[in-house]
């Protein structure tokens, strides 16, 4: 199940949820697309192209709703060489100057949104499509030992640019250890 916990800036949780509708509403007050797609079958490690297919309307649909023009296929599992270096690189608060479009074809990841006064955890699973705006600051942890695949979406031909904050916020948020 998807989850959802809005924390003060201070860490205080004030609200938890695991209600999809629940989520989007509270994600949609401040410009964050949240849906679910439905599952398709794929293969366990399918390639890219197999992903894409597998998705091409919906892949299809968000381009023509908004243009983007570079989509790719994420896939971490713990034995990928850049597992610890990607971590830290997506753990570090950062801004995209256009939205960041995720969909989780498999596995799951915490997403962390950071919007004035509030901080927003998102447990994404299978299924969940996120839209984070262009320039909110947030930070992504994939946790210790990731699994997930994640079809990504840009405008940017040159697709993943991060612009990094510098604020070690992410370091007094709860990380992504699943037991
Ligand atoms: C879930 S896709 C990998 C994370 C990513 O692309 C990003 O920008 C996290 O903030
Ligand atoms: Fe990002
Ligand atoms: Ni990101």
């Amino acid at each position: 199940m998807t989850q959802l916990t809005v924390y003060t800036l201070d860490g205080e949780p004030v609200l938890e949820t695991e209600e999809p509708a629940r989520i989007a509403g509270a994600l949609a007050t401040i410009g964050v697309r949240f849906e679910q797609w439905p599952s398709r079958a794929l293969p366990a490690g399918a390639a890219q192209q197999a992903v894409l297919a597998a998705f091409a309307s919906e892949v299809g649909r968000l381009k023509a709703e908004n243009g983007y023009r570079a989509v790719d296929v994420i896939r971490m599992t713990p034995d990928h060489p850049e597992c610890g270096t990607l971590r830290s690189k997506f753990l570090s608060e950062h801004r995209h100057s256009e939205d960041e479009v995720r969909f989780f074809v498999e596995g799951e990841g915490l997403f962390t949104l950071r919007d004035e006064d509030r901080v927003y955890a998102v447990l994404c699973r299978e299924g969940d499509l996120i839209s984070v705006p262009a320039g909110m600051r947030h930070w992504f942890d994939m946790g210790p030992s990731p699994r997930f695949t994640a079809i990504r979406l840009f405008v940017d031909p040159a697709g993943w640019v991060a612009n990094f904050t510098g604020d070690a916020i992410a370091d007094r948020f709860p990380r992504h250890e699943p037991a």
